[in-house]
C-alpha cells in the first residue's frame, strides 16, 4: 500500500477522473473510502436491524451516496412518509459502495442483498431498475502488465458504468468495467456482462449475449398511475412482445 514518494494527489485525482492510471492508495483517497466504508456500515446496520423507518434509511442511503439535498419534511404517518419517500432506492439487506458519491441511482431503484458498486467513477442506474441479490458492479481494472500492476503498490484505472432504466438483473449478475446496458433489459442470473447490451432485450450466461428480444409495440407514460408513483410522474409503460432469436 505505498504511492510513490513523488505522487502528485491533484494530478492523481484528475488522472483518475480521466480513466487513466492512478493511484488508489493516495491518502486523499483513501479518506474518502475510509468516509464511505463508515456509512456503509452505519446504513449496513440500520437496513438489517428491521427496527429502522423508512425515513431513517433514507437519510443513511443519502449520507453513503453523498446525496445532500434535504428530504421532504416528515408527514404524520410513517405510511405516508413511506410513500412521500417512495422515489429513493429499496434495499434489501447489506450494500457495498467505494466512494459512493459516484453512484446515480434513478427513482425506484430496487437492490437486494449483497450488492457491490465499485464506483471509481460514475455508475448510473436508471428508474425502475431491479438488481437481484449478490450482484456486482466493477468499474475498477488493473493492468494485465503484472509488473506493472505491482500488487498493492501498483496503478489502477477506473471506467463508467451505465445501466438504463427499466432493467432486471437476476442473482450474481457481475457487470465489467466501461459497459453500458439500455433500457428494458433483463439479465439472467450468473451472467456476466462484458460488452454493451442494446435496449429491449434478455441477456444470460458468461459471456453475456442475448437470448431474447423484445418487440416494443406501443411505448409512453402510463395514464393511469398508482398514487405511490406520484413523485417522479407517470412509470414508463410498454406493451411488448417477446420475439424468437
Ligand atoms: C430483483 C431480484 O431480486 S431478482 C431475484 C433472483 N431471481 C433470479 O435471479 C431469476 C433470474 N431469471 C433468469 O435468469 C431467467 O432464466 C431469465 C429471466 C433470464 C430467462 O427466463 P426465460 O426467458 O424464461 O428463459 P428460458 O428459461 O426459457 O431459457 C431460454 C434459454 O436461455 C438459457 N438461460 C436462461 N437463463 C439463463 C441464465 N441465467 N444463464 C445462462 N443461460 C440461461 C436457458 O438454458 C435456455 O437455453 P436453451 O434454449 O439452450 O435451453
Amino acid at each position: 500500500m505505498v504511492v510513490p514518494d513523488t505522487l502528485d494527489l491533484v494530478e492523481n485525482r484528475r488522472r483518475m477522473r480521466a480513466g487513466e492510471l492512478y493511484y488508489t492508495f493516495a491518502s486523499d483517497l483513501v479518506a474518502e473510502r475510509e468516509r464511505c466504508m463508515a456509512a456503509c456500515r452505519a446504513f449496513n446496520l440500520l437496513s438489517t436491524g428491521g427496527e429502522a423507518s423508512r425515513r431513517e434509511r433514507v437519510e443513511a442511503w443519502k449520507t453513503m451516496v453523498g446525496d445532500t439535498t434535504p428530504l421532504p419534511p416528515p408527514v404524520p404517518t410513517p405510511e405516508e412518509d413511506t410513500i412521500l419517500l417512495n422515489d429513493y432506492p429499496v434495499v434489501e439487506g447489506q450494500v457495498k459502495f467505494d466512494y459512493g458519491y459516484n453512484c446515480k441511482f434513478g427513482p425506484q431503484v430496487y437492490i437486494n442483498n449483497a450488492c457491490t458498486f465499485l464506483d471509481i467513477l460514475p455508475i448510473t442506474i436508471g428508474a425502475r431498475t431491479l438488481i437481484g441479490p449478490n450482484c456486482a458492479f466493477y468499474g475498477a481494472t488493473h493492468p494485465l502488465d503484472p509488473t506493472l500492476r505491482d500488487g498493492t503498490s501498483g496503478p489502477e484505472a477506473g471506467k463508467p458504468i451505465t445501466i438504463g432504466p427499466d432493467c432486471w438483473f437476476g442473482g450474481s449478475v457481475v457487470v465489467l468495467p466501461g459497459v453500458t446496458i439500455g433500457r428494458g433489459v433483463t439479465v439472467g442470473a450468473g451472467s456476466v456482462v462484458t460488452r454493451d447490451v442494446g435496449d429491449f432485450v434478455v441477456v444470460a450466461g458468461n459471456p453475456a449475449r442475448v437470448i431474447r428480444r423484445l418487440e416494443v409495440v406501443v411505448e409512453g407514460r402510463a395514464a393511469v398511475t398508482s398514487p405511490v408513483a406520484s413523485n417522479s410522474g407517470p412509470s414508463m409503460c410498454y406493451i411488448t412482445t417477446v420475439q424468437p432469436l
